[in-house]
């Protein structure tokens, strides 16, 4: 099964390590919250997983060719801004170029995957739209629907829910949960706690470039860890619909 494994990763900005002595061993069928302060190393780190930054250390995505990467690793950056007034069916499509050979047109499983991955993120009645006059949120959507339509086996994605509404977040969060669920491995890094806590069957705590927690999220998401890493005290509770993770106020 197809999963991630980053041996020693390490990342050097100037004479700083940004990403510091990063191992991880990250399964297929899991849902990984990445999460910590602003430059934490979070971006760096996924970078550095996909190969696209200079790093000491390895990662397995790394060993493969281009071609095999791209078909096993989809991958939504942070940016979300589309250049090209294309439709958003074709923009979604491109999710589907490591599938095809040179030339080769969409087929059926193609399609098939496309309208999927517009779906999920209700974008039905959008695929005319071009991808340009959509607002930020739905440009945001159309994005993840791109990566969704690649079916590759491992989905990394770059605070995937920033800017979408609270429905869109919960949607999006409760599809990679099903992602995971039928055996892909989803590394994301996010920025809202209680859904992290939620939905994530792990967390991966970044503090100045270093592992500082790593487990199910309410192991990882304990006062001292929120205390000390974020500087934020939090209420936290057990409900029905799963644990709630609400900052209350700044510390220390
Ligand atoms: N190209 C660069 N040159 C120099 N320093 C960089 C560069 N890119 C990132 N950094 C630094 O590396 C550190 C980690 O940045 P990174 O973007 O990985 O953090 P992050 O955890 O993703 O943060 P955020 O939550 O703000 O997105 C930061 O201190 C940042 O200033």
């Amino acid at each position: 099964m197809t999963g991630l494994v980053l041996s020693h990763l390490t990342v050097r900005r100037g004479p700083c390590p940004v990403v510091d002595d990063v191992s991880l061993d990250l399964r297929a069928g899991e849902f990984v919250g990445l999460i910590g302060p602003n430059g934490a190393g979070k971006t760096t780190l996924m970078r550095a997983a996909l190969g696209l930054v200079r790093h000491r250390g390895s990662s397995s995505l790394e060993r493969m060719s281009a071609a095999e990467r791209a078909r096993t690793a989809a991958w939504l950056p942070q940016m979300r801004e589309i250049a090209w007034p294309v439709s958003v069916e074709d923009l979604v499509a491109l999710g589907r170029t490591p599938h095809l050979r040179p030339g080769q047109r969409l087929g059926e499983a193609d399609r098939a995957a496309i309208g999927h991955a517009l779906a999920r993120m209700d974008l039905a009645g959008f695929e005319q739209r071009r991808a340009t006059q959509l607002s930020g949120g739905e440009q945001a959507r159309v994005l993840i629907a791109r990566a969704v339509a690649q079916e590759a086996p491992v989905l990394i994605a770059d605070e995937p829910i920033a800017g979408l509404d609270p429905a869109h977040q919960i949607t999006t969060m409760r599809l990679f949960a099903g992602l995971a669920a039928e055996g892909r491995l989803v590394l994301t890094a996010l920025h809202d706690l209680g859904l992290a806590a939620r939905f994530c069957t792990r967390l991966v705590l970044l503090h100045r470039g270093r592992l500082e927690a790593d487990g199910p999220p309410r192991e990882v998401l304990s006062e001292a860890n929120l205390a000390r890493v974020f500087g934020l005290r939090a209420y936290l509770a057990e409900t029905a619909d799963g644990p709630v993770v609400q900052p209350v106020e700044v510390v220390g």
